[in-house]
């Protein structure tokens, strides 16, 4: 760090204490009652004996804060007031960075037995990027009394257990204007589980990164509190869970397993809606750890209150502690993620395609993945490299916003099997010879790129199967247009041919 710099970041304390001194002096009162926990990213966390004192500092001194810890900073600060009281004991202590490497080789060597139960070929040697290698290295000395370093006792393949997908990480997430709060918050609800803000609900539409969020929380948490218990889990599947258990007379074990996390991130809970015996059950779990100050985050399509026909008490719950909404990317945002993308998977396309691809496609962050990997495999096949007249080739049925019909799995199913003279039955079937369950995976990847269904809708239509089945084809078709001229050739012509359908119906 040069001198300058230092300079610019004095430390925690100093800061604070410098910002604190431009109240005035109602405002300080409170400020004063406060203590920095960190600074990361652009999130400054402080810590608080009580709710009052919270709410005050929240809705009296926060603005004058941010303004000026923004000042000293040189970039945006934002402020996060937490409730600072000893931890519970449950809550284990963070591990130290020097843990990393061996954490990260317990969780490679776990994940494939954990996450196996898939269809067809599951061992195609894709161990990427299970390290989660978030940045511990904050720009924070300060540690709070409940964080002080203790011997922790690592657990094999965290990551593995919660459920969590090793790609969705805070690294590889881009910050813009459309999700800086949501991102902010998050990390904050990482840094300082069950106190930050809880629960911690994400809503927007589909493709906008609500999932990737959710899963960097989990890896972030695990590589601060490395013997924590975190859970993801999608709301179909806490769904599937109640209505099993119930069946089977079992709902005590199911209440222990989940009352047992830590902190507990749940997907689209907008799918709890008219499931009356599973939101009971929903109620019971939140209420048991919320009371114990575990963390819950939750991702929905929409703000909790417009869940209509979710029970009152659920939705009050929800909105208990912090709504952040994630909008559609801005241009430069959408650009940028594409450089990321890129870097991520090693594929190579100049700076006018990256911006002809994020100006085509304006508002789904997969549907902007999907065209950079449909551009650049096309490129390998041919053993070219992608340029304008490539890509506006490939591309060309890409269309602006607005006038994209809409597709549903009934098309994707009904083209794939007539493409590749097979039923719709024997998609959703058991039967497994190869080229049955190359059109099937198939018929995922195009559910997944086409439409706005989740892992486990697309795998309930697809006659019942697990999201990790869904999960599975998708990586597996992404990497064999990649490989093979033929997938890329099928996949392609099934692409033009659903949203010819679509058009005309
Ligand atoms: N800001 C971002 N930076 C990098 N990648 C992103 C960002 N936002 C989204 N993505 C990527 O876009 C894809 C879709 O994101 P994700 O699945 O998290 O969306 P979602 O909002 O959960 O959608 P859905 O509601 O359909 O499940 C993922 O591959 C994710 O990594």
């Amino acid at each position: 760090m040069t001198d300058a710099q230092e300079r610019a970041t004095p430390d925690l304390g100093t800061l604070w204490t410098a910002a604190v001194d431009t109240l005035s002096p109602g405002a300080r009162v409170w400020a004063h009652n406060a203590a920095p926990i960190s600074l990361h990213e652009g999130i400054f966390i402080i810590g608080v004996a009580d709710d009052l004192t919270r709410a005050q500092l929240e809705s009296r001194v926060r603005p004058a804060l941010e303004h000026e810890l923004t000042a000293r900073v040189g970039r945006e600060v934002r402020l996060i007031v937490t409730i600072d009281e000893p931890r519970p004991e449950s809550v284990p202590a963070p591990r130290g960075p020097d843990t990393q490497d061996q954490a990260n080789v317990d969780e490679t060597t776990s994940r494939q037995s954990d996450l196996g139960v898939v269809e067809g070929d599951a061992t195609d040697g894709d161990t990427d990027g299970d390290a989660d290698d978030a940045d511990l290295d904050g720009d924070d000395d300060f540690v709070p009394s409940w964080a002080q370093p203790r011997p922790v006792q690592i657990r094999r393949g965290g990551a593995v257990e919660a459920r969590l997908n090793p790609r969705y990480l805070f690294e590889n997430f881009v910050i813009g204007s459309s999700n800086r709060f949501a991102h902010a918050a998050a990390v904050a609800a990482s840094e300082a589980p069950g106190k930050a803000y809880n629960p911690l609900v994400i809503h927007g539409e589909s493709g906008l990164g609500k999932t990737h969020l959710l899963h960097a929380i989990g890896h972030y948490v695990l590589n601060l509190y490395p013997s924590s218990r975190v859970r993801y889990v999608n709301s179909e599947e806490f769904t599937n869970d109640v209505i099993n258990a119930i069946s089977e007379n079992r709902t005590a074990a199911l209440r222990q397993k989940y009352r047992e996390i830590d902190v507990l991130l749940v997907d689209d809970i907008q799918f709890l809606e008219n499931k009356e015996s599973t939101q009971t059950e929903f109620f019971h779990t939140f209420n048991a750890l919320h009371n114990e100050n575990k963390q819950i985050v939750m991702t929905s399509d929409r703000p909790p209150k417009n869940l209509r026909t979710l029970e009152e008490r659920l939705r009050n719950r929800f909105e208990w502690g912090l709504q952040t909404e994630m909008l559609p990317p801005d241009l430069e945002t959408r650009i940028a993620i594409l450089r990321k993308k890129a870097a991520l998977e090693k594929l190579t396309a100049p700076a006018d395609v990256l911006e002809f691809i994020a100006s085509k496609v304006q508002t789904n962050i997969r549907e902007l993945e999907g065209a950079l990997i449909r551009a650049t495999a096309f490129a390998n096949l041919q053993n070219q490299t992608v340029d304008m007249q490539l890509a506006q080739i490939v591309l060309k049925d890409l269309v602006a916003e607005g006038e994209e019909p809409e597709i549903t799995v009934g098309m994707i199913m009904a083209q794939t099997a007539a493409y590749s003279e097979l039923t719709i039955d024997d998609l959703c079937g058991a039967n497994r010879s190869r080229n049955l369950v190359l059109a099937r995976q198939i018929a995922m990847y195009l559910c997944r790129e086409l439409t706005a269904m989740s892992l486990p809708q697309i795998g309930r239509e697809f006659g019942g199967r697990d999201h990790t089945t869904v999960m599975h084809a998708d990586r597996k078709i992404r990497k064999l247009m990649n490989e093979k001229h033929a997938v890329f050739n099928q996949v392609t012509e099934l692409t033009n041919r659903i949203k010819a359908q679509a058009r005309q119906s």
